[in-house]
């Protein structure tokens, strides 16, 4: 058995190939692509692996990318099956209004998250920020209820924004910078504490909320350039998705007790 798991944000698709689909098996292959290049996919990345026997995935980047994804995946007879949040799965309940108006990516990772913190000692609330093209902070609590959570800008974003509204606001990349003295430097410091600031005042509301320290994590490919900036230690996790599609997946594809 083996077991594809992919996730399909606004800016990449990143996949593993595991030997089965349960959490902690063993990763036998990995890659990113960038959403233009799907269709090498099939040619190039895919092109050699052993063919997967079930697969799992994410997807928040749209229906037409979805459909060009599936294409590359007629390469396998594996049909393409994608997570749609729902009330509860995996120990993990849903409070959005509209659960199925989630991002699925963001139930995917808090599910990914809850396992992570559970593995490591007693339940406690979670702060769970996600860096990717948007920034989502998620706030669980010890019970594993996603209360709500935070969207706002990621990066490049707030970077192009800044560009395409101002005159004055074209320049390189800067520093983070405690008291920043050029553009650069006060346009990256700017949006890496927008950042951080926001995930400290969703830490301060679940803290307020429970009376209990929340256990702080962070995923997603920008990640490890918010980690240094953060008001109070994160852990960074590498890939919390594909945690929470191997726990999902366990519960879906488990072969029928005898
Ligand atoms: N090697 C890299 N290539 C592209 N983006 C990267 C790379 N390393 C970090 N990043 C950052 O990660 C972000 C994309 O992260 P990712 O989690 O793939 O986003 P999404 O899930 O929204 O597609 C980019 O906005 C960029 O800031
Ligand atoms: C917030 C997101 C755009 C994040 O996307 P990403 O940065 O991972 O590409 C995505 O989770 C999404 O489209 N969510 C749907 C709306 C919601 O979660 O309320
Ligand atoms: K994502």
């Amino acid at each position: 058995m083996t077991f594809l798991a992919i996730d399909v944000g606004n800016s990449r698709l990143k996949w593993a190939l595991y030997a089965a689909a349960r959490p902690g098996a063993a990763l036998l292959a990995h890659g990113v692509e960038f959403l233009d290049h799907i269709e090498r996919l099939a040619d190039g990345q895919w092109a050699d692996l052993p063919a997967p026997t079930h697969m799992l995935g994410c997807v928040v980047a749209g229906d037409a990318v979805k459909r060009r994804v599936a294409e590359q995946m007629d390469l396998w007879d594996v049909p393409a099956r994608w997570v749609v949040p729902s009330a509860e799965e995996a120990g993990v309940v849903n409070g959005y209004d509209h659960p199925s108006r989630l991002g699925a990516d963001r139930w995917v990772a808090m599910i990914g998250a809850r396992h992570h913190l559970l593995a490591q000692g007693p339940a406690r609330p979670l702060v769970l920020a996600m860096v990717g093209t948007a920034v989502t902070v998620e706030a669980l609590d010890a019970e594993g209820r996603f209360l709500g959570g935070l969207i706002l800008p990621g990066h490049g974003i707030m970077l192009r924004a800044l560009e395409t509204g101002t005159a004055g606001l074209h320049v390189p990349t800067g520093e983070v910078r405690p008291f920043p003295t050029n553009t650069s430097d006060a346009l990256t410091s700017g949006g890496t504490y927008a950042i951080a600031g926001a995930v400290e005042r969703l830490y301060q509301h679940l803290r307020q909320h429970c009376g209990q320290e929340p256990l702080c994590l962070m995923t997603g490919g920008a990640g490890w350039k918010m980690a240094p900036s953060m008001a109070r230690p994160f852990e960074l996790v590498e890939n919390l998705i594909f945690d929470g599609l191997l726990e999902i997946g366990a519960r879906r594809f488990a072969p029928a007790a005898a």
